[in-house]
């Protein structure tokens, strides 16, 4: 049976990454997919918009939806502090498996935690099945008809405080305008559009910062 992008993706970082250095599994990842292969990671110069938002609100807990290869959550998990860790959610198996090799591979699999299933499933059990009380920080970057319903869950499920700032991907491709919609009118969000580039590409895309405001 042939390998997937994904899996080709690892090998490529298993075989050209330092074990336990998360830069240089960006790098390769960055590498295979602007070279080789297209990846729909967050990639080099949007991850500096993730890198500075996440060093501003230095999290004690971080969430993700959406892991996919893991690009994201190496990213951001090479910034926590000590005792602050990273809830990551990927509801394909294939890529969650790709994920925790990853995440174990660049050595920060002790701050993250690699959730799988359905968001709408697991962020209902944040609370008492992963003892949250309340998210620092959420990156954004699943399907983008789920950042809308996903967002309105977290507040449903009482799982942000005041200051709890938002970060989605994608906001112009594919885009996500339901959400930015949603959030831009929504008085109880303070936004802020960071333009920037589609990974490895010369197309336009941007990120959309939402602080709640409680
Ligand atoms: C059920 C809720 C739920 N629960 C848990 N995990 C979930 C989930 N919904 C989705 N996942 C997983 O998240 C990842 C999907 C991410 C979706 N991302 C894009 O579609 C995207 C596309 C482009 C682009 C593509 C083609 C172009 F031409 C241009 C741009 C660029 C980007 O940066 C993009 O993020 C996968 O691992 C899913 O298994
Ligand atoms: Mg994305």
């Amino acid at each position: 049976m042939n390998q997937s992008k994904e899996q080709r993706i690892l090998n490529f970082v298993l075989q050209n990454a330092v074990r336990g250095d998360p830069c240089s599994v960006m790098d390769a990842i960055d590498k295979y997919c602007s070279q080789k292969e297209w990846a729909m990671n967050v990639g080099n110069e949007k991850g500096l918009i993730l890198d500075k938002t996440v060093e501003e609100i230095n999290p004690s807990v971080a969430l993700e939806l959406g892991t996919y290869c893991g690009y994201s959550a190496v990213r951001i998990a090479r910034l926590l502090k000590a005792g602050a860790r990273l809830l990551t959610v990927e509801f394909n198996p294939e890529f969650a498996a790709i994920a925790k090799q990853m995440i174990e591979f660049a050595g920060v699999q002790d701050k993250v935690k690699l959730i799988e299933g359905p968001s709408e499933e697991i962020i209902p059990q944040l609370k008492k099945k992963y003892e949250v009380d309340t998210l620092d920080f959420v990156f954004l970057d699943h399907w983008k008809d789920r950042y809308t319903p996903d967002t309105i869950l977290l507040q449903e499920c009482s799982l942000l405080r005041k200051g709890s700032v938002l970060l989605a991907d994608n906001i112009i491709v594919p885009g996500a305008p339901e959400f930015v919609n949603y959030i831009r009118n929504n008085p109880r969000f303070q936004c802020t559009n960071y333009p920037s580039h589609l990974e490895y590409m010369k197309v336009q895309d941007a990120m959309e910062k939402a602080v709640f405001l409680g």
